[in-house]
């Protein structure tokens, strides 16, 4: 079942391209990662899932449901955590919290106690003393406190440290191991990479790729990297080689095709040292935003 499904949704501010013709659908138990630079169109095509902008044409499905018609009843599902959080800053963080679970018709208390613990964060300062990460954590506990079948995060690990990025990144993965769907947007490849199953990439408002993470990573390009003495580059000038690199002794590039290819060139060098990597999602994007 698709638990997301977008069909042509466009949002023009005016005359501005927010999002266009974005098509999406997002399985149940999926954790999909949503990637693009700054002002791609995430957060417009987000909002207007949620119905909390309408689209300029297009549909967005959530839970089977149409999202402007079902709106509220759907958003009781979903734990949504926004880019830019904005609170009440002379509430001290319980209270908040205890305000967004009033709109719920269940008991969060003991979830919003745990939340707080892993994420450890202290229910009994005022927002306004918090730091920008520390806000952060507050919007996370708020999104996670009523336990919605449909997470979507919208930059979430922005202002938190590594430690914390870890520690979140083990919560969502135990929410998803209990059922829970996850849209993840963010800017930053290597924690989608980390985290995802499926991802679409966004750029310019519109969807330019939806790839598996896996069958990206695997059958796509392999970096090799050499160090030896005379080594001409123009040796590797054959079809499948992009964004080679030589400096001094060493030759970096890029390689996709057949590896015996590759092997048949080496053959003919004398190496100092060979390494053949995975590349990373930033790597392998990198061609889209050239
Ligand atoms: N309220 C608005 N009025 C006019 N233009 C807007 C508005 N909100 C967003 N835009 C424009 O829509 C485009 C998409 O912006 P959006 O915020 O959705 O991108 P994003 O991928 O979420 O980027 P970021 O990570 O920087 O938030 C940008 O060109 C932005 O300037």
């Amino acid at each position: 079942m698709n638990v997301i499904e977008l069909k042509d949704l466009t949002k023009y501010y005016g005359k501005a391209k927010g999002c266009k013709d974005v098509n999406l659908e997002v399985k149940e138990g999926e954790i999909f990662g949503f990637i693009g630079p700054n002002g791609a169109g995430k957060s417009t095509t987000i909002r207007t899932m949620l119905s909390l902008i309408y689209p300029t044409s297009g549909t967005a499905t959530i839970f089977g449901k149409d999202a402007i018609e079902f709106g509220s009843e759907i958003r009781k599902e979903i734990g949504y955590l926004p880019s830019e959080i904005f609170y009440y800053d002379k509430m001290k963080v319980i209270d908040l919290l205890n305000y967004s679970a009033s709109f719920y018709d269940k008991d969060c208390t003991q979830r919003i106690a745990e939340l707080a613990e892993i994420m450890e964060l202290d229910l009994n300062r005022r927002i306004q003393d918090l730091s920008y990460g520390n806000k952060k954590k507050v919007g996370i506990v708020q999104g996670l406190l009523h336990s919605p079948k449909l997470l979507i995060l919208d930059e979430p690990t922005t202002g938190l440290d590594p430690l914390m990025q870890q520690k979140f990144f083990k919560l969502i993965e135990q929410e998803n191991k209990n059922g829970v769907t996850v849209l993840f947007s963010s800017h930053i490849l290597s924690e989608v990479q980390q985290l995802c199953n499926r991802v679409a990439i966004i750029k310019d408002g519109e969807i330019i790729s939806i790839q598996d993470i896996k069958t990206l990573q695997k059958d796509s390009y392999k970096k090799f990297s050499i160090t030896g003495k005379n080594l001409n580059n123009g040796k590797f000038d054959i079809s499948g080689v992009s964004q080679l690199i030589q400096k001094d002794d060493h030759v970096s590039f890029f390689f996709k095709g057949d590896v015996n290819q590759i092997v048949k060139i080496m053959s003919t060098l004398k190496l100092k040292d060979i390494s053949i990597e995975e590349p990373t999602l930033e790597e392998i994007f990198m061609h889209y935003y050239e």
